[in-house]
């Protein structure tokens, strides 16, 4: 038997009356639990139903494999991130999530940084358990409703509900990606970062640290309005093999990522995380390309790079663990302008605990360096500007697994500018031109998608450059 999937107004109706139906039989008195309503709906593309939605925040989260797709809107439950507090708002979040029926997730998002707080309304951080989502999984969709029920206050609970769900849009569409004005304003600019990448030789050389993955945000203008579920649908054709995630504060303020990096999946106490660092450029040309590859895999400052990740991560898990184990062998991740090196890792858990895998694994030295604790100190003094939720920790956190993505590759989209971030990993053995070339690349694939006024300078070089001018 086939089964009836609604259209979108009566997917609507049906959670409508499921919420009337709950304040029948929930007792006002019972203990605070969240509750989740759920409705099968006709496939809808969750990048233009978030487009078309007006409450806040609007959050959209995909995994690599594109297995789960959720978009949210408002929310029912919403934790910002204060430094000290990340721990205790982890416990809270999963014992939410554990009295709860259903699919729930609460999205998070995480700065690079805990010990800075500010990024505008972004914060050093964000939980969000939406109040509405449409999300596709197994090629199925479904419109969901969060509840957060706590005792004497159920009635106003669902009235804020069905509110919300008569405010919900027909999805129409994405508007065009805006033409990028002028020339970017990078901070650093060029001379600043050759400064920065010699100072760093120094210090490798006299032992402090060995590696620090500095970074670049580089800012342009946008001729009109740019919206980031159109910029993630247009950046994830492109980037296929990526996690996507957004984060829309309001009409003015955005956050988007399409990444390759998974900071870690945890399925019960499954584990599996990753090494990702050294990068070479791609080619068109098959032949060139290979070698491109063949190089970066024979490269030994790309494969120092590397190592120091898997170390430090193998390092930092081991305690966490019954068992742990990497991949012997490197393997290339390809996207469409760059080709990175990388491990795997796999282990399994004594506990089944979130806050202690983020801050265990969080910044890992493909964004922050070897050791931790100097790259961090270097970076707050020297890198220059502040990243913000650029090479920070996203993902959506369940009732018995957690993924999280490190969102490099990623932009924020403010009043009308475009701000995209890019960094490399400086180690002993780099060259600041070469290294400046590598997050031009890096930048190189979000440029593509926009047409630029002045293109002429836009940061694409030959692609043998970026190795052979060590
Ligand atoms: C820091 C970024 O990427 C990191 C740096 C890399 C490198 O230096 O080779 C490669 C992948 C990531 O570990 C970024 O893209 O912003
Ligand atoms: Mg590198």
């Amino acid at each position: 038997m086939t089964q009836f999937i609604p259209g979108y107004s009566r997917a609507c109706a049906s959670l409508d009356q499921q919420l009337i139906d709950t304040k029948k039989r929930i007792n006002p008195l019972d203990q605070r639990r969240l509750i989740r309503l759920e409705t099968p709906v006709e496939p809808i593309s969750a990048l233009e139903w978030l487009q078309a939605q007006r409450m806040l925040p609007r959050t959209y989260w995909r995994d690599r494999d594109g297995k789960a797709i959720r978009a949210g809107i408002g929310y029912a439950v919403k934790m910002p991130v204060n430094v000290a507090e990340v721990s205790p708002l982890l416990k809270t979040a999963s014992e939410l999530l554990k009295n709860c029926d259903g699919d729930a997730a609460i999205m998070s998002a995480f700065s690079f940084d805990q010990q800075a707080t500010q990024w505008g309304g972004f914060g050093c951080g964000q939980m969000v358990l939406p109040r509405i989502e449409l999300v596709e999984k197994n090629q199925r969709h479904v419109l969901a409703i969060n509840l957060l029920l706590e005792p004497g206050q159920v009635d106003a609970e669902l009235n804020r509900a069905r509110k919300s769900l008569a405010s919900l849009q027909y999805p129409t569409g994405l508007p065009e990606l805006p033409m990028l004005l002028g020339q970017p304003v990078h901070h650093p600019a060029y001379n600043g970062w050759q400064d920065r990448v010699k100072q760093l030789l120094q210090a490798f050389k006299r032992g402090d640290m060995q590696k620090v993955v500095l970074s670049r945000c580089s800012e342009w203008k946008a001729a009109h309005a740019l919206s980031p579920w159109r910029l993630l649908a247009d950046w994830g054709q492109r980037e296929a093999e990526s996690f996507r995630f957004g984060w829309q504060l309001n009409d003015r303020d955005a956050f988007v990522s399409c990444t390759p990096e998974r900071l870690f999946q945890r399925r019960g106490l499954l584990l599996r995380t990753e090494a990702l660092a050294g990068t070479a450029p791609r080619s068109e040309g098959k032949a060139e390309d290979q070698a491109l590859a063949q190089a970066l895999l024979n490269d030994s400052k790309n494969g120092h790079e590397n190592r120091l990740v898997l170390e430090d991560i193998h390092n930092r898990l081991q305690p966490l663990c019954q068992q742990l184990e990497h991949s012997q062998d490197m393997s290339l991740v390809r996207l469409s302008k760059v080709q990175h090196l990388r491990h795997t890792l796999r282990g399994v858990l004594k506990k089944d605990s979130d806050a202690d895998l983020l801050q265990t694994l969080h910044p890992t030295p493909a964004v922050g360096g070897v050791s931790r604790e100097n790259a961090m100190a270097w970076l707050r003094k020297h890198e220059g500007y502040f990243r913000g939720w650029y090479a920070g920790a996203a993902g959506c956190i369940k009732a018995d697994s957690s993924e999280f993505c490190v969102t490099i590759r990623s932009v924020r989209i403010k009043e009308g500018s475009l701000q995209a971030f890019a960094g490399a990993g400086i180690v002993a053995g780099s060259n600041p031109q070469a290294e400046w070339q590598e997050i031009n690349a890096k930048t190189s694939a979000l440029l593509s998608l926009f047409k630029q006024e002045d293109p002429c300078l836009s940061p694409v070089q030959h692609p043998m450059q970026a190795i052979d001018q060590r």
